[in-house]
């Protein structure tokens, strides 16, 4: 055997599954069948086995075209830089793209005999109102993914999952409609997470997160202002509670731009005065995760 599939044959991807989740499609499309592949029942599993190491990457969704983002994820990527230590840490080492076409599938051959719905929330909401239109009233039930829906779907007469149609032959399910997303173009990004990021390469994005004291009027305005300042380009801003006193809040931002880069160092630097309450990671009050755009060749040459 080669050095080089020697070493392939050692990393492992970690996926929130079981097998057939589009979580598991995005695995695939980026890593192929030379690696290992290991399923987690939640997206926080997924990334504890990349920042404990079980795992040397791992696959999560962060957000949806139709329905927004995936808080679960935001979550759990606060949890592992607030775990993390010097050696073991968590970076986004690329995003993916996958349009999401969301099949209705059963061991019922008839719609009308379907009595309940299984899926993960995420699919619910991106197919509300194909069921208002067409399965009005019948009850939806959330669960951990759309593949766990699937076999918990095979398992029980009347029940049907929405999810891929790569989970019809895998569990044995009928596909009783296709295309049942609202929105056309209904697409999920998700991030490829490693434990070290690239160095700059000058197509970089980063996600931060940090907090501001919401007595001060205009804190979250000063430390945006020094991305402005800075010529940094923000693509994407979202908040979460903080998880401590009720009404404080992360903010996550996206930008275009690489922790190594002088700018956007310097423009980090600058920001900490205005941000509060979290332990230092590159600088300042500031935690951040950098978001490359490698390509997976790139990825498993590490
Ligand atoms: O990967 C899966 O199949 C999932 O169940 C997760 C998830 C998500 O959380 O966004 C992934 C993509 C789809 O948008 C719907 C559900």
């Amino acid at each position: 055997m080669s050095a080089s599939i020697s070493l392939q044959r050692q990393i492992t991807v970690a996926f929130l599954g079981p097998r057939g989740s589009y979580t598991a499609q995005v695995a695939s499309n980026r890593f192929g069948d030379s690696v290992a592949y290991s399923d987690m029942p939640t997206i926080g599993d997924v990334i504890k086995a990349v920042l404990s190491r079980t795992c040397t990457y791992g696959v999560v969704p962060i957000e949806n075209s139709t329905a927004g983002n995936v808080d679960a994820t935001l979550d759990a990527l606060v949890k592992a830089t607030q775990d993390a230590t010097e050696e073991n840490k968590v970076q986004i080492r690329a995003e993916h793209y996958l349009p999401i076409h969301h099949c209705l599938l059963s061991n019922a051959t008839n719609k009308a005999d379907i009595k309940k719905v299984y899926s993960h929330s995420q699919s619910i909401a991106q197919t509300a109102q194909w069921f208002e239109a067409n399965m009005k009233g019948v009850e939806r039930i959330a669960v951990a993914s759309n593949s766990a829906a699937a076999i918990l779907a095979s398992k029980e007469p009347g029940a049907a999952a929405i999810c891929g149609e790569q989970c019809a032959d895998m569990y044995g399910l009928t596909i009783l409609e296709r295309n049942i997303e609202d929105k056309k173009n209904n697409t999920t990004r998700f991030f490829i997470l490693g434990d070290k990021h690239e160095p700059s390469t000058g197509s970089d994005k980063s996600l931060l997160y940090f907090t501001v004291d919401h007595r001060q009027p205009g804190s979250l305005v000063d430390a945006l202002n020094v991305l402005k300042t800075h010529k940094i380009n923000l693509t994407k801003i979202d908040s979460r509670p903080s998880g401590g006193s009720p009404w404080n809040y992360f903010f996550f931002i996206e930008f275009t731009g690489h922790v190594e880069d002088a700018n956007v160092k310097a423009a980090l630097a600058e920001m900490g005065q205005f941000c509060l309450g979290l332990l230092f990671w590159e600088v300042g009050r500031i935690r951040g995760l950098v978001l490359d755009y490698g390509t997976v060749s790139i990825l498993m040459n590490k």
